[in-house]
């Protein structure tokens, strides 16, 4: 679709949102312009860095505002569409083992299939034409996710869409849906719609469509947390004074940690903004707290700097049991620390397996067993994460490169010389764009699904590099407790230090850690 008509459409989709009762201005007395639902605190606007089409601040908006109300009439939901569609409903009926999303899935292939006789059209019109979710991975982009757990998420959410749209096809068919809207490209497209595009309401697990609301781009939570409690009411009380902002739901949003949600006062979905925002400037939600490969899996996309992060690295099987935390809570953090739960682990197993039981309540309570459990402890952890990226077809510099060369050759379809790249680089580039007939005698030729498969391609390997980063970060951030606790030992202590150890020879340690000999230090039986 040209920009022309794309501006067509969503010109007559904001009048669409007008006449239905979305509104972007705080009070319902402030009537909006017929044109536009937006104008009063929102715009449409484009965010190439940060998500794409997106909405702007139309005016300086205080943090707990209410920007977007959305009445509840205009909130597509499977219950909606069944009860203006009987056949739907009836269909739906006689099949009963069909979870809500998948109800809320083919509800929504159906109201595609009404083309432009559906109360919707120009709402519908506005969905992106594809996802980049972890389900629309194809097997090589998969793949160059590197790492397991990683490989497996993205195995099991393509398996999961898969045997979901089977599972529904029949109820598909008795729907007599047109073939195109049958294949699993649509159902992966009514997937992606709803994995990335619903929001929460409470009478219905798979969420709610929510237009105009769904236009909000992301960001992590915790971003605005700078702001001090102090802060916080302070600015409560000045949005009370502001003579638009001084019912008891607006003085409670100022304080709210959630910024969108359904209000059953107002029957709306309400949006307020969760820090304060100058005109012009992208005004973003928090869907959730997410890691970067959750947000892949939901979203499509991956933020540069996520503050909830976390990498899991495989632990020795009988870690795991070691303490009661759950396997999900022992990771590293973006900085490179381990959690709370990932470092009582590893302290716990270094210590001599018949000594641990005596020292567990402190190792719960988050206490330093001794200066030589530390360090037994931080030099697994560096080591593991060494090991780690050593066995790794590629490094993270690499990876930088190949994304270079990546939007390079999106920008020119001129490829950088093969001979002169690393060669996991230039087999990984070469089997990809073979694979996908990139490359024909000689000439690129690049169709839109070539096009979206670069896309992913590039969101696979930002991925891994984020992730190789957060090693790379806790084999530094072990480094430093070492080099700390060397260089606040005396003298005597010092001198424990010095026969060299057999570490890997590709450590990139200090030299002082190199040299901690494992016999001097507690170690487990290992
Ligand atoms: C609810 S929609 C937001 C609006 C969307 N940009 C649109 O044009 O309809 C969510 C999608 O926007 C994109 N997105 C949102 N926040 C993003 C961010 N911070 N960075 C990159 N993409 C983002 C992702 O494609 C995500 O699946």
């Amino acid at each position: 679709m040209d920009d022309e008509a794309e501006a067509l459409n969503l010109k007559s989709f904001l009048r669409w949102a007008t006449e239905l009762g979305i509104s972007d201005s705080p009070s319902t007395s402030i009537t909006p312009s017929p044109a536009s639902c937006l104008g009063y605190s929102l715009f449409v606007s484009n965010f190439p860095e940060a998500g794409g089409r997106g909405l702007a601040a139309a005016r300086d908006i205080k943090k707990g505002e209410l920007i977007l109300r959305v009445p509840k009439g205009v909130l597509m939901t499977s219950q909606r569409l069944m009860r203006n569609d009987e056949s739907l409903s009836i269909a739906v009926k006689k099949h009963a083992s069909l979870c809500c999303t998948q109800i809320l899935a083919v509800a929504l292939l159906n109201e595609v299939n009404k083309g432009k006789s559906s109360r919707w059209w120009p709402y519908l019109k506005q969905f992106p034409r594809s996802y980049d979710t972890l389900a629309d991975f194809g097997k090589f982009e998969i793949q160059a996710l590197q790492i397991d757990d990683a490989i497996w998420a993205a195995q099991k959410a393509s398996q999961k869409a898969e045997g979901e749209w089977k599972e529904a096809s029949a109820l598909m068919h008795d729907l007599k849906l047109k073939p195109q809207l049958l294949a699993l490209k649509a159902w992966l497209w009514a997937f992606g719609s709803i994995s990335s595009r619903t929001m929460h309401i409470p009478w219905d697990e798979a969420g709610c469509f929510c237009p105009v609301g769904d236009f909000f781009n992301y960001a992590a939570p915790g971003e605005e947390t700078s702001n001090s409690e102090d802060q916080v009411t302070r600015e409560a009380f000045s949005l009370q004074e502001d003579s638009m902002l001084n019912s008891v739901t607006e003085l409670a949003a100022a304080h709210r940690l959630i910024d969108a949600g359904y209000e059953e006062d107002v029957s709306s979905y309400c949006f307020y903004a969760r820090r304060n925002y100058q005109k012009g400037e992208q005004v973003l939600l928090s869907y959730g707290t997410y890691t970067n490969l959750e947000l892949l899996q939901h979203y499509g996309f991956i933020l540069s700097d996520n503050p909830n992060d976390k990498a899991f690295i495989p632990l020795e099987p009988n870690m795991y049991s070691l303490c009661s935390w759950e396997s999900e809570s022992l990771y590293i953090q973006p900085d490179g620390k381990p959690s709370f739960a990932l470092l009582s682990t590893v302290r716990i197993w270094a210590v001599p397996q018949n000594n641990r039981r005596p020292v567990a309540h402190l190792v719960y309570s988050g206490y330093q067993l001794s200066i030589e459990n530390e360090v037994v402890a931080m030099r697994w952890l560096a080591k593991k994460c060494r090991t780690i990226l050593d066995i790794l077809p590629t490094t993270a510099e690499e990876d930088g490169k190949l994304l270079v060369i990546l939007d390079e050759f999106q920008e020119t379809h001129q490829l950088v010389d093969i001979k002169e790249m690393p060669s996991a680089l230039a087999t990984e580039l070469c089997a990809f764009m073979e694979s996908k007939k990139i490359v024909s005698d000689g000439t690129c030729v690049i169709s839109g699904v070539a096009r979206r498969s670069i896309g992913r391609l590039k969101l696979a390997i930002l991925w891994r590099y984020q992730y190789k980063k957060i090693l790379s970060n806790c084999i530094l951030h072990c480094t430093e407790v070492i080099n700390d606790i060397i260089s606040t030992k005396d003298l005597e202590y010092k001198e424990i230090f010095f026969k060299p150890a057999n570490l890997h020879s590709h450590c990139f340690i200090p030299l002082h850690f190199r040299l901690l000999p494992c016999s001097v230090i507690s170690s487990p039986t290992h």
